[in-house]
């Protein structure tokens, strides 16, 4: 906290191709992930690996411009370092953001689908953030995820896209995490598919667990950057290259969602800043 004059209200977590959220921000501070105790470094491209301090719209908001994944070979517990951090600095609204591929239908690349719910694939099998004793300090044992991704906040998202005149290209849905680095294959899809899974992705549900537990509010996007293929006929291939250049073809209608949504957000200063961090 010495280091910056910023106490944020919001955090933002950007997702492959979308770290130009940082850029938003003013009068920033910012620090390269390597002069930061305690956070790995990024090692996906997309992924700058800073930390950015800066108000938004009269809100004041720290930015990672870059996660860390667990397919990069960090623990959970690194990965979700910074949502811990977060918190203990007075945030109190997390925002995440991800580049995740289609399963439901009627989801086109470039399309945006406003997070209502996850499935946390590697959760479900042990691999979980809050896997180890408890710390009270920041919540319960056994906390629900039964309402992670905040309402009011939704509803705000889908308001302002109607303003913003991108309705058409919203959607509302559950996004899967699965652990990655490989893309699916096409049984793998058929299988996300028929669960009910909208969007697939490889990062974001341990980030939402944590800050569930330790009680911060949620917000998610997805940028759906390509169709995930389900049939045997289809010659499609996803790879990086294009997940990162869809988010480069939509930042500014990202930007410009995150932007008023901050701007419009009601905050309650009920998490003050702990001055040891
Ligand atoms: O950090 P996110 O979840 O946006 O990154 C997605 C998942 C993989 O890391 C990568 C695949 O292109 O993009
Ligand atoms: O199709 C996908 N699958 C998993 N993760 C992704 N991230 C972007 N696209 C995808």
């Amino acid at each position: 906290m010495s280091q910056t004059k910023h106490r944020p209200q919001v955090a933002i977590i950007c997702g492959s191709g979308l770290g130009m959220l940082a850029d938003t921000l003013k009068c920033q501070d910012s620090f390269p992930y390597c002069d930061i105790p305690g956070f790995p470094q990024s090692t996906v491209k997309g992924h700058a690996g800073r930390l950015v301090f800066g108000e938004l719209k009269g809100k004041t908001c720290v930015c990672m411009q870059g996660r860390f994944h667990m397919y990069e070979g960090h623990s959970l517990c690194k990965t979700t370092f910074p949502v811990r951090v977060f918190k203990l600095l007075g945030v109190e609204t997390l925002i995440v953001t991800n580049a995740a591929g289609s399963l439901a239908d009627g989801f086109q690349p470039g399309d945006i689908m406003i997070i209502k719910d996850h499935v946390n694939f590697p959760g479900l099998v042990g691999l979980n953030p809050l896997t180890g004793p408890n710390d009270e300090k920041f919540g319960p044992r056994f906390p629900a995820m039964s309402d992670c991704y905040d309402k009011g906040l939704r509803c705000l998202a889908k308001e302002i896209a109607k303003q913003l005149g991108v309705s058409g290209l919203m959607h509302e849905g559950v996004y899967a995490m699965v652990g990655g680095p490989t893309f699916e294959t096409i049984a793998e899809a058929r299988l996300l598919h028929q669960l009910g899974v909208d969007a697939v992705g490889m990062s974001t549900a341990p980030e939402v667990v944590m800050a569930t537990h330790c009680g911060l509010r949620v917000f998610g996007i997805s940028l759906i950057t390509n169709k995930v293929v389900k049939s045997y006929e289809d010659s499609d291939s996803v790879n990086h290259d294009g997940v990162l250049e869809v988010g480069r073809l939509r930042s500014q209608t990202v930007q410009q969602l995150v932007t008023e949504l901050i701007s419009r957000m009601e905050i309650n200063n009920n998490n003050t800043p702990n001055n040891a961090v």
